[in-house]
């Protein structure tokens, strides 16, 4: 497992932004193979089955501020990035994103070499929506923002 990158701040924001954006909230639909029981739960083979990544992402018992953008989520008292179980964005088991470390390392690199050289802020008076507009993903609808360089 690669170190951690040493932007603690940077690197809790991007994992909050991707919390809070869950934008593969439902996973692709697969079949159950053989009869199963999971959390108490009898599946029986043949079940049609999807997971509901905002059920994890938005879960009152992990998260302190689940329906609040909070950074804070992921650093310890000493501001310190601290992982959490519930951060499932990819999925998880068999079945998770292939793509996970390439998508890690690409959003950590894209967004501190963006947040270096501009500041992002809304354009005065168009204050972004937080509604999503869902498809086969969960993405935001269409605004504008200023991008001032520093
Ligand atoms: C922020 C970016 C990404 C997110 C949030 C994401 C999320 C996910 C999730 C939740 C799944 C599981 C869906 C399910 O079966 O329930 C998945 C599967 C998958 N992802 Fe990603 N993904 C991302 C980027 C990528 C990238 C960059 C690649 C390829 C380079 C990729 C390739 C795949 C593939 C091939 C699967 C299917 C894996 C399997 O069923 O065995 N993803 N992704």
């Amino acid at each position: 497992m690669a170190d951690r990158p040493n932007l603690p701040y940077t690197d809790a924001v991007i994992h909050e932004t991707q919390r809070f954006g869950n934008i593969v909230p439902l996973g692709f639909p697969k079949m159950a193979s053989k009869d199963s029981t999971l959390g108490g739960y009898f599946i029986p083979k043949g079940t049609a089955i999807t997971t509901i990544l905002s059920s994890v992402l938005f879960d009152k018992n992990e998260w302190e501020t689940p329906d609040v953008f909070n950074p804070e989520h992921f650093l310890d008292s000493e501001g310190k990035f601290r992982r959490r179980d519930a951060f499932l964005p990819f999925s998880a088991g068999k079945r998770v994103c292939i793509g996970e470390p390439l998508a890690k390392m690409q959003l950590f690199l894209f967004f501190a070499s963006l947040l270096q050289r501009f500041t992002l802020t809304p354009v005065p008076g168009e204050m972004p929506s937080l509604e999503g507009v869902m498809g086969f993903t969960y993405s935001p609808e269409e605004f504008r923002m200023l991008a001032v360089p520093r």
